[in-house]
């Protein structure tokens, strides 16, 4: 089901549905779902229209594609840009991931197909990232062409998968695969085709229950407390859980349990 008002979001690469708490974003920039200034302002549009819609908690985001989740920037239109140009993209792409992190919407990368450069970095931005088991590659190349990761690779990917195999991976600009992403964790489920889009769909329904503020909560909690020592990181998860316990959800939620029935969230 399209909403209307987002199907004009669609003109670059961005198609977004929404049915219930459940919003999915399906990248379709054939062929291989690379991207452009453009893409990036359009992509961050569609996080915008989700955000400001209350009955939104979950964003899938997808490919069409059956080949590519994305190959990262548009060689073609980056080897043709100026530096300029370059260093725009570079940015407006650090701008579409920073809008994923601060976002109170929880984010899962739904990845079956190539996802290398900027475009592993998109994934590496969400909160979540499961994988389809089969014949594609993950990877920052990037070196390869005598660049660096510059939407924040060389950041996320040590903080997921540790240090050494993140040097390891972004000093080769090696692929790797779906079950080498599995293993280090990159992802946290690898399903066959088959079932991929059915398990995707049950964690997207799986989150989406939970209450809105909790979600948030927990998201920023996970985000500000990786970086700090034990001691800041508690007093942050204090700080953030300190506001929803006085809140009707919580209230709410309690209440379910003691009834005995689902509980109603209703984000306040
Ligand atoms: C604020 C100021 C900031 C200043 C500082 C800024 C500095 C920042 C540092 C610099 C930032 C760098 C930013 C760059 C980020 C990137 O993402 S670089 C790109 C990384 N991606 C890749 O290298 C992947 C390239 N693709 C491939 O290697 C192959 O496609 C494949 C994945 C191995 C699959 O190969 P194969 O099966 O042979 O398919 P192909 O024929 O190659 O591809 C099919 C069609 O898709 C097109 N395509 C693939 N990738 C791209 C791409 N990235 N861009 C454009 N087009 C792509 C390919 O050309 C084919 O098209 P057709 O020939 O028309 O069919």
């Amino acid at each position: 089901m399209h909403d209307a008002a987002t199907r004009a979001v669609g003109r670059e690469w961005t198609d977004v549905e929404r049915e219930g708490a459940i919003a999915t974003i399906t990248l379709d920039r054939p062929p291989a779902n690379a991207y452009t200034i453009a893409c990036h302002a359009e992509l961050v549009h569609a996080i915008d229209l989700l955000e400001a819609d209350p009955r939104v908690r979950v964003v899938r985001l997808r490919s069409a594609s059956p080949k590519f989740f994305s190959a990262g920037a548009d060689l073609r239109d980056y080897a043709a840009g100026s530096v300029e140009a370059r260093s725009a993209l570079a940015d407006a792409a650090r701008r579409t991931c920073a809008r994923i992190e601060t976002s109170g919407l929880i984010f899962v990368a739904e990845i079956a197909g190539h996802a290398l450069g900027g475009g592993l970095e998109l994934a590496l931005a969400c909160d979540i990232r499961i994988a389809s088991r089969a014949q594609y590659t993950l990877g920052l190349p990037e070196i390869a062409l005598g660049l660096m990761p510059g939407n924040g690779g060389t950041q996320r990917l040590p903080r997921i998968v540790g240090r050494a195999r993140a040097a390891e991976l972004l000093l080769t600009g090696e692929p790797f695969t779906p079950e080498d992403a599995l293993e280090w964790g990159l992802v946290t489920q690898l399903h066959d085709p088959i079932d991929f889009e059915e398990r995707a769909a049950l964690l997207a329904r799986r989150i989406s229950v939970a209450a809105p503020l909790a979600l948030s909560a927990t998201k920023r909690a996970l985000q500000r407390g990786v970086d700090v020592d034990l001691e800041r990181a508690l007093e942050i998860e204090a700080g953030e859980g300190a506001h929803l316990v006085a809140s009707a959800d919580a209230a709410e939620g309690l209440a379910a349990f003691l009834e005995k029935r689902p509980p109603r969230f209703e984000g306040r």
